[in-house]
């Protein structure tokens, strides 16, 4: 399904690249237990960013014909992502749901596996929101598509602002749930139900 030749990272440059910003702070990478600290790193950023040449419309390909045209919701699906700005991470909770066509439907993990992917690249978690969105809207071409996601970003945590807690709400909609307020609400419902 995904080419893995395309996969490559280079896990080298990434390498000198932390070396020099341990150096850059003051810090000294020939100490002991920095010694294997920028490979590790660059094996993290191949793991972290996986999702860049990766394309979350191939997990949608999977689909059952299940003469099923109400809504499906799969919510509470937990990610974890890089923020471009700062590249620290942001994470938390991304919610999806589609009202299938024709009852043309898809395997339910792969909404989970189309937001770790997304996720797995520099991000915006407006961009998270859209992409996952849009991907879904054209390969299987449903009624409706409404995501929502809510983070909490560290670096508006662990650095600038400092505002632990702050959670962050994205949400798109798109067909039947953009122009549709009852659908919307009914779907703002169902997530927010415990
Ligand atoms: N819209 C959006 N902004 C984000 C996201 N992640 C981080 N940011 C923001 O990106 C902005 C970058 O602002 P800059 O002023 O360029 O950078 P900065 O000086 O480090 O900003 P502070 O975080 O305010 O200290 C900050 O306001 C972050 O909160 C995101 O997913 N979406
Ligand atoms: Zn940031």
């Amino acid at each position: 399904m995904i080419d893995l030749d395309s996969q490559k990272v280079d896990l080298d440059k990434i390498e000198k690249a932390v070396t020099m910003i341990l150096e850059a702070v003051g810090e000294d990478p020939g100490r002991e237990g920095l010694l294997d600290t920028p490979k590790r790193v660059a094996k993290m950023y191949a793991e972290i960013f996986s999702g860049l040449k990766e394309d979350p419309k191939e997990y949608f390909k999977t689909v059952f014909h299940e003469g099923h045209e109400e809504l499906v919701l799969v919510k509470d699906i937990p990610f974890y992502s890089t923020c471009e700005h700062h590249l620290v991470p942001f994470f938390g909770k991304a919610h999806i749901a589609y009202i299938p066509r024709d009852g043309v439907v898809t395997g339910l993990s792969k909404l989970a596996r189309a937001v770790e992917t997304v996720a797995k690249r520099p991000q915006l978690q407006e961009r998270i929101t859209s992409t996952v969105a849009d991907s879904l809207m054209e390969t299987l071409n449903p009624h409706g598509v409404y995501v929502m996601i809510e983070a909490e970003h560290m670096c508006m945590t662990m650095r600038g602002i400092k505002k632990p807690g702050a959670k962050t709400v994205t949400a798109v909609s798109r067909g039947i749930f953009e122009a549709d307020d009852v659908k919307r609400a009914e779907v703002m419902t169902y997530i927010n139900m415990n």
